[in-house]
């Protein structure tokens, strides 16, 4: 397609619920006349000296992350994330910026061109902002609820991939739930929180007297989904010598009871989920690469809550009507739902809906929430009244695992193995709490 220089390619949703993606390149020609190139869709690009961005810039002038560029329904936007020496568009430093087709930004020693490279795609859109109890109104999740619409009422293996928090439990539910399973049970097993011995026992059952201890034959949880729906949650924790066997279950729809001679028939629909790179994981060789194409039959990105903030004034007036007595964005305190817009939510959308309580919970804590201050003592317990059931429940049960991780570790001195064996959880585990906490690593 010819690229008409200096036009505004943007995301434009169709009446009948479809958008039209302009597929657009973002290319950088670096000082030296090197060039970086990479496509931009739903997806936002952080561009940056930094080895973790998604476009690497080796330019003494660029910041380590140096700037974010986005396709959006107002166009494609340029922000400055901060940097040292400024994002320019010709000779004016901008904050966020628009940037046509063919205009040049600098930043740095480097420019930077969006082009188009080739005809725009559709995509279809849910005309529903919910999908079970998932909501969300911007377009990567609208994106996201038409295709499961489309997968949920079928038997498909489906893979739900993003970072801790995204809902990826809850969209597998909201799976479930708009299937022909819905009556069956939904059971979810996380393969990364026991021990790697014990998780085929778990996941399979056994045979009386298959290993020491096992005084009676026991179903395993894929005999407890049937007619059901079974979640293999962290399915990237799963261990390597148990993929054949889990592939082989999913493709003769068979296993096998740990220590038992015969096959048995299942009727369970599996969905998977992690928070890894599963296909960085099949090219190190800590995942297998057949179960890892026949788990993403369907596979879902499940983007992280800095990637869609439109999402977040929706997501917050849900958790406060959930709080008892209900409550309004009116009622936040000034200037906190711009707080909330602008966290950068490493832990996602539940560490929003637990801030979401704080805030409730403590008024006057005001950024303070958002930092996951632990509430002051002797307030907690009673003040937690005023939360549903539920949230209680899971603020009082952070704050417990957050105090009984760091004791655990102290006590071993941060050997995180040490820490797992007596805990008698997997080292994933711990490594994943820590990472949930805010515990640094190695100490
Ligand atoms: N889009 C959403 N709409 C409403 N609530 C949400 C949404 N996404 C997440 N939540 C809330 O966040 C909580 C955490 O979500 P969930 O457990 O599904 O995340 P996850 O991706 O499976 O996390 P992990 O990888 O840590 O298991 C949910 O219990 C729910 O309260």
């Amino acid at each position: 397609m010819p690229n008409s220089p200096n036009s505004h390619r943007t995301l434009t949703a169709s009446p009948e619920g479809a958008l039209e993606v302009p597929t657009l390149e973002v290319e950088v020609t670096l000082e030296g006349g090197a060039r970086v190139a990479a496509p931009l869709g739903l997806t936002p690009l952080v561009l940056g000296s930094s080895p973790s961005c998604d476009m690497v810039l080796s330019d003494a002038r660029v910041s380590r992350k140096h700037c974010e560029i986005a396709l959006t329904e107002r166009g494609v936007m340029l922000k400055d994330l901060g940097s040292k020496n400024g994002t320019q568009i010709g000779d004016v430093r901008v904050v966020e910026a628009q940037l046509a087709t063919g205009q040049v930004a600098t930043l740095g020693g480097s420019l930077l061109v969006v082009r188009e490279a080739g005809a725009p795609s559709i995509l279809p859109l849910s005309t529903s902002i919910r999908f079970g109890d998932v909501v969300g109104t911007s377009i990567p999740m609208r994106a996201l609820f038409a295709r499961l619409e489309r997968a949920a009422p079928t038997s498909e293996t489906i893979l739900l991939l993003g970072e801790s928090g995204t809902g990826k439990e809850l969209l597998a539910r909201g799976i479930h739930e708009a299937s022909p399973r819905k009556s069956g049970p939904f059971v979810v097993f996380d393969c990364g929180a026991l021990s790697p011995g014990l998780v085929e026992a778990e996941l399979f059952g056994h045979a009386k007297g298959a290993f020491t201890g096992a005084h009676a034959t026991r179903a395993g949880l894929l005999e407890q989904a049937e007619g059901g729906t079974l979640l293999l949650d962290e399915i990237g924790e799963l261990p390597l010598d148990l993929q054949p066997k889990l592939l082989r279950a999913l493709e003769s729809r068979q296993f096998r009871r740990l220590g038992s001679g015969g096959y048995k028939s299942f009727d369970a629909r599996v969905i998977a989920a992690t928070h890894r790179d599963l296909a960085r994981r099949v090219a190190d060789g800590s995942f297998r690469e057949d179960l890892y194409y026949r788990l993403a039959v369907v596979q879902v990105n499940v983007p992280p809550l800095r990637e869609r903030r439109e999402d977040i004034p929706l997501l917050v007036e849900r958790f406060l009507a959930g709080q008892s007595p209900r409550r309004t964005l009116g009622e936040l305190p000034p200037g906190a739902l711009e707080m909330l817009r602008s966290h950068h939510w490493p832990g996602n959308v539940r560490e929003l809906r637990n801030t979401v309580a704080r805030l409730v919970l403590f008024p006057d804590l005001g950024e303070q929430a958002i930092l996951r201050a632990p509430a002051r003592e002797g307030e907690a317990p009673h003040s937690l009244t005023r939360l549903p059931l539920r949230e209680a429940r899971e603020l009082v049960v952070e704050q417990f695992e957050r105090t009984y991780l760091t004791e655990q570790l102290r006590e071993h001195g941060g050997n995180v193995a040490q820490a797992a064996e007596t805990m008698g959880v997997s080292r994933q585990l711990v490594y994943r709490l820590m990472e949930r906490f805010g515990l640094p690593r190695g100490n």
